[in-house]
């Protein structure tokens, strides 16, 4: 039953707000010890961890050809032609963020430019522990292969049967990544972060997951591999007013309280008409969905809050920085253009945020848990590194050279003045 907070006063925002977390102590402390146990021991230790946690004991993590062919058959034409319309317009999207940049002469004779240059290892994590999320591989391998990234190696934890989802592979295959594992959880982030045997180490490491995947991103980051960004159990907040439709906020807040236990759907509205019908049709529409059981679960750490203008209603999304943000009010994209922490927002009835999650060409690996206050989405820009270039002619020099030689002396650092000097008199 979602609870109802009737306008209550901005001093109690923060704690309200608050994400449901496991206990953050004994979290941290499992997953450092399963990052520790790959890093000394390897494949072994993935084995060991695959069998305790996916219930399943994995002789070889490597996906092999025919399992790849095997599976891309077992994919039904109705779901390869959606996911082709997706990746079509996850390309689209996404191509339009390839910008060449300007050389710039910042005086006569210093000219300095920057460069796009390709991550060569990316590793990408696929999460599969309660449902198969193919449609993630489109939004973390089209642009890596976008831009160019040698080896795009993909980790997912295997199900029962120590097999990765058909779509999951036919995906993979589609998008062009070189190399699968099934290898899942914390133990698939290790391996990704420092190799084993089998499987390959990479420089960035991308993708969602539960709040094991998430932390053990965020450990390894402390060994020198970059992460995408903490992207954690899916949340979504909804700012409506007395335009928004109900039976549509309660579809949207259900979308992604089925993803796990641990999500969080929020809605902020104007209208007490609208809260009150739309936990009527919160509690009908989740009696017959079949994650149920999830969904319940997370429609309990999930709240309404009643506020009394749109304008409160801005800032307490601003402060809470959702993942997903929903605006359904008269002048959503006036509202829209206030809001300055979401990762990415829905405007008006028609753009139910699960269109977002699959197909519209925007990408789904976002903030979640407030991070979105400093953190972006993934782009292209994610799988790149700008190296910036600068040459200088000699008239270049003798224009900026008394500039370097003042600031470098002031700083007490006669060496750096010095390779202006010895060049300015030669
Ligand atoms: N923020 C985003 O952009 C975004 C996008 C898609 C999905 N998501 C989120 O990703 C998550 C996917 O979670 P999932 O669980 O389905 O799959 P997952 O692949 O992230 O995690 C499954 C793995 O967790 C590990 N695990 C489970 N219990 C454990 C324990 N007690 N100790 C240590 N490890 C354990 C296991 O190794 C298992 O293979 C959901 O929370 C969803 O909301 C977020
Ligand atoms: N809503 C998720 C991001 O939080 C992405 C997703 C994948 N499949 C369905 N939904
Ligand atoms: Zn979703």
């Amino acid at each position: 039953m979602l609870v109802l907070y009737e306008y209550p006063e901005k001093k109690a925002w923060k704690k309200l707000l608050l994400r449901p977390v496991l206990d953050n102590s004994s979290l941290e402390a499992s997953v450092a010890n399963i990052v520790k146990e790959v890093k000394k021991s390897g494949d072994e230790a993935v084995r060991r961890f695959t069998s305790m946690f996916d219930k399943v004991s994995v002789s070889n993590f490597k996906v092999s050809a025919e399992e790849i062919s095997e599976a891309c058959d077992l994919v039904d034409d109705n779901l390869k032609n959606a996911i082709l319309q997706a990746k079509e317009n996850i390309e689209k999207f996404h191509r339009a963020q390839l910008k060449m940049e300007e050389r710039v002469e910042t005086m006569p004779g210093v000219q300095c430019w920057r460069k796009s240059v390709p991550i060569e290892k990316v590793g990408l994590y696929i999460p599969g522990g309660s449902a198969p999320l193919f449609s993630t591989i489109l939004m973390l391998g089209i642009p890596a292969k976008m831009v160019g990234c040698k080896e795009i190696i993909l980790c997912s934890p295997p199900n029962k049967e120590g097999k990765l989802h058909p779509a999951i592979l036919y995906a993979a295959h589609l998008v062009g990544v070189t190399q699968i594992f099934k290898a899942g959880g914390a133990q698939g982030i290790a391996a990704l972060a420092f190799g084993t045997a089998t499987i390959p180490q990479v420089y960035k490491i991308f993708g969602p997951g539960n709040q094991y995947v998430t932390c053990a991103k965020q450990l390894v980051q402390k060994d020198g591999v970059a992460i995408d960004m903490p992207a954690g159990p899916s949340e979504v907040a909804v700012l409506a007013d007395d335009t928004a439709n109900a039976a549509f906020v309660a579809a949207d807040l259900l979308s992604q309280a089925e993803h796990g236990n641990d999500s969080q759907a929020i809605l902020v509205t104007t209208s007490a008409a609208l809260a009150s019908e739309t936990k009527v049709e919160v509690e009908r529409q989740l009696a017959v969905l079949p994650r149920k059981n999830i969904a319940t679960i997370a429609i309990q750490n999930s709240k309404i809050f009643l506020v009394k203008t749109i304008r409160e209603g801005i800032e307490l999304i601003n402060e809470y920085a959702p993942e997903h943000l929903i605006i359904s009010c008269a002048d959503d994209e006036k509202i829209g253009d206030e809001i300055i922490n979401a990762g990415s927002i829905f405007l008006g009835n028609y753009s139910p945020e699960s269109v977002g999650d699959y197909a519209s060409g925007t990408n789904h690996t976002l903030p979640t848990n407030g991070y979105a206050k400093a953190y972006s989405g993934v782009s292209v820009d994610s799988f790149v590194k700008k190296i910036t270039y600068q040459k200088l002619s000699k008239v270049g020099l003798e224009g900026i050279g008394g500039t370097v030689e003042i600031m470098a002396e002031a700083e007490g650092l006669q060496a750096h003045k010095n390779a202006v000097s010895i060049r300015l008199c030669n």
